[in-house]
């Protein structure tokens, strides 16, 4: 069922891999031709704009951009009480791991008298997106709000697309924002919603940072408006890449790529593996469990997509080379020694190790985070943390001993660098002590 690339016997290099290993056809960069005119349009006819996106892509015209906040208090005490406890759950993970993440101020004295600090601060106002288009996501609520809230973020706005025929986002995402005490939510996704929290629109005052996932309309425009606001890494179509020997089980190598092709018909799931009996078994497995999912449509569609695959290769070492190539949003090891296997990788947003640890574990009740890089971005870029949305602030303080001790040296290196005025900021603090 998946389409096959075989490496074995040879050794090829991490660029040629790049370009040779399964990837999307249509990817973030061409889709910005896409979402620019409606990130244009947003910012110069504001919430109008906004609500004629919402009627064409999401089929419903909300009453109004900002959710009512009794509206929120609503949905928590609707909400399904196995859903709220899973959900409380999922919090508590969450914030352990996140508290834990904080970096404590850093005060470094570089010399008698002299001394860096570095002070974490956070952003004052962030959106967060949660996604509504082909599933609900009141799971992204809590990986985006929760690190926020750990960071010490004042201003918390979640966006999702609405719903019909209510025109409000999701049911158990309004909720999930109630269970987290966040009250500021617009009803709008896409473009329009990044749009939106850039530049501000109808009450929505514009924001510093933007984060959270999507699709691929989703991730272009928060490139696209990068520089405007921060954005956290690229976190569009979820990715799976699975690395496996001949001890992994079928059964649960085919469960796992078909649980994230069920996200999007653009979702990658991709096998490596040094067995081909394992690839064989993982095939007839697909053509299995595939029919007997709720949405196979669309994770055959993904299964079949250019973006998946499988690739051979002649051992587990050239597998951590495929992987390490590929840097997929979400990696497994399911292979002997699976540990000390992980702890050669370099490049994935996360790693799950071992049998017993699936991405649907990740994407739900681990404590990490799920919102992680695609598209390869996990070469440079890691998952969004609660050092997310702090800036490190570096505090210098010297006297005027210390200033005087070096004050030589950085005269040099002005001068150096042909910027003698540089030097004479300095030197003019110290005339009259002879140096
Ligand atoms: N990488 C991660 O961390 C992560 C985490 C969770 C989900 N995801 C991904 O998030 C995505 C969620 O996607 P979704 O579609 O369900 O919800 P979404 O909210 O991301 O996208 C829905 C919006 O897409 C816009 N849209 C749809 N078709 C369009 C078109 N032709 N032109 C312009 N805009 C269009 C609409 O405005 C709509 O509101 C999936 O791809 C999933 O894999 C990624
Ligand atoms: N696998 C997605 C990307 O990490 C996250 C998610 C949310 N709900 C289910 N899955
Ligand atoms: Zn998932």
């Amino acid at each position: 069922m998946l389409t096959r690339l075989d490496l074995r016997g040879t050794r090829p290099s991490p660029r040629s891999l790049r370009g040779i290993l399964p990837r999307a056809a249509v990817d973030v960069a061409s889709v910005l031709a896409t979402v620019e005119p409606i990130i244009a349009d947003v910012r110069h006819r504001g919430e109008n704009a906004a609500h004629d996106y919402s009627e064409r892509f999401d089929g419903v015209r909300p009453a109004r951009l900002r959710v009512d906040p009794a509206e929120l208090t609503r949905a928590l005490a609707a909400l399904d009480p196995d859903i709220r406890e899973a959900l409380e759950v999922a919090i508590e993970r969450v914030r352990k791991v996140h508290a834990e993440q904080r970096r404590p101020d850093v005060t470094t004295e570089v010399v008698p008298g002299g001394v860096v600090v570095e002070r974490f601060v956070p952003v004052t106002r962030v959106g967060l997106y949660v996604p509504g288009g082909l599933a609900m996501y009141p799971s992204s609520v809590v990986m985006n709000v929760v690190p926020a809230q750990e960071a010490g973020v004042d201003s918390i706005v979640v966006v999702s697309p609405p719903q019909k025929p209510t025109g409000l986002p999701d049911e158990r995402v309004l909720a999930a924002c109630a269970l987290l005490g966040v009250d500021e939510v617009y009803a709008v996704g896409g473009a329009q919603a990044v749009a939106v929290l850039a530049y501000g629109a109808g009450e929505c005052e514009p924001v510093d940072l933007i984060t959270g996932p999507g699709n691929i309309y989703v991730t272009a425009a928060k490139r696209a408006v990068r520089g405007v606001v921060a954005i956290d890494a690229e976190a569009g179509p979820t990715e799976i890449a699975i690395l496996a020997d001949a001890t992994a089980d079928p059964v649960h190598v085919a469960a796992d790529l078909i649980s994230q092709a069920e996200h999007d018909p653009s979702a990658a799931s991709v096998l490596v593996t040094d067995s081909a009996e394992l690839a064989d078994a993982v095939d007839e497995e697909l053509a299995r469990q595939v029919p007997l999912t709720k949405h196979s449509g669309r994770i055959q569609t993904a299964l079949t997509g250019p973006q998946s695959g499988t690739v051979l290769v002649d051992d587990v070492d050239a597998g951590v080379a495929v992987v390490d190539a590929y840097a997929a949003e979400h990696l497994e090891i399911q292979t002997r020694e699976a540990g000390a296997v992980a702890a050669r990788v370099r490049n994935a947003g996360a790693i799950f190790v071992g049998a017993y640890s699936p991405v649907s574990l990740g994407d739900y009740c681990a404590g990490s985070n799920h919102v992680l890089p695609t598209g390869g971005c996990a070469r440079h870029s890691g998952g969004l943390s609660t050092q997310t949305f702090l800036r490190g602030i570096h505090v210098i303080t010297y006297d005027e001993a210390a200033l005087a001790d070096v004050a030589r040296h950085v005269v040099t290196l002005a001068e150096a660098e042909d910027l003698p005025a540089h030097g004479q900021a300095v030197t003019a603090r110290l005339r009259g002590q002879g140096r």
